[in-house]
């Protein structure tokens, strides 16, 4: 299982592949993974947002792990599963059966919908992180409708059992008032602002756009990492156009129609709400591939 040291370098949050009847399409998952597996990374996040996690079931989630153990045998590349919901009680139930499955960390996003109060929340990650799986905590309010204070996640971090952040807060305001003082490691979880929140002390990413420059990312995290800012913007910017296409339209649509066409994937089947990517994004991202 995963522990506060290892929350270092680039986390790719797989995509859950379907056919176009929207089944789970495990053949492409394997070639998929495959592809993903020839890269540095330092693990895999199943059942993440770019997972589609909202409309994948359990039962899917197990087959998708399932299969990534199969696709790596002795392989020590760690599995984190996404288990949190918006309510409490099937988030535990989730993390005990991600555990049940080998998960070595789960992902547990904070509560959304409900807007329940900070300390509601907290109690939310206590009960969570009690299960015995290490738990990352996934801050995301443009997704979830409520906002962490840093005071809250504070208290969150400092829980035993958590053992990270997640930080798509969407600015660098919050990782700014974490690293002030000693804290856990936070793993940036907005693209666009890798390089700003390693600056401000993130100590790796769970970046969606890794699925596809993936050796670019962990080479500004490794120049980052070697207090090389300058260079690790220079390389950072070049991935710019990528991650400005990729958030274009709701993640991870424009994602799966690019690892579509890169045939890594055999369709790029969403399931609604979620609706394919516009002609427009599709020429552009079809212009960013010949660039
Ligand atoms: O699935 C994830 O984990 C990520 N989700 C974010 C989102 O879609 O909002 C983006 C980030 O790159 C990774």
């Amino acid at each position: 299982m995963l522990n506060e040291e290892d929350l270092k370098g680039i986390f790719v949050p797989v995509v859950t592949p379907f056919l176009p009847n929207g089944g789970l399409d495990l053949a492409s998952y394997q070639n998929y993974l495959g592809k993903l597996l020839e890269h540095n990374i330092q693990g895999l996040v199943i059942n993440g947002t770019t997972g589609e996690s909202p409309t994948v079931s359990w039962e899917e989630v197990a087959s998708l792990v399932k299969a990534t153990k199969k696709s790596m045998p002795g392989s020590s590349i760690p599995v984190i599963i996404g288990t949190g919901t918006n309510d409490t009680a099937s988030t535990v139930k989730r993390t005990e059966m991600a555990g049940r499955l080998g998960a070595d960390a789960v992902l547990v996003v904070v509560p959304y919908y409900s807007r329940p109060s900070q300390e509601g929340i907290i109690e939310h990650f206590r009960r969570a992180a009690q299960v015995g799986v290490p738990v990352i905590a996934y801050e995301i309010p443009s997704r979830t409708g409520v906002r962490l204070t840093a005071d809250t996640t504070r208290r969150i971090m400092e829980l035993d059992g958590v053992i990270g952040l997640k930080d798509s807060s969407g600015s660098i305001g919050l990782i700014s008032e974490l690293t002030r003082f000693d804290c856990k490691p936070v793993l940036c979880g907005e693209d666009i602002l890798f390089h700003a929140m390693l600056a401000a002390g993130a100590s790796g990413g769970i970046l969606a756009a890794a699925n596809v420059e993936t050796d670019a990312f962990i080479n500004v995290f490794r120049l980052a990492d070697k207090d090389r800012f300058v260079d690790a913007k220079k390389a950072f910017d070049q991935l710019l156009p990528l991650i400005q296409l990729l958030f274009q339209e709701s993640n991870p649509a424009p994602l799966k129609w690019l690892l579509a066409r890169k045939n890594w994937i055999a369709h790029d089947t969403v399931r609604l709400p979620m609706a394919p990517i516009t002609y427009e994004l599709k020429l552009s991202l079809e212009r960013w591939l010949n660039s």
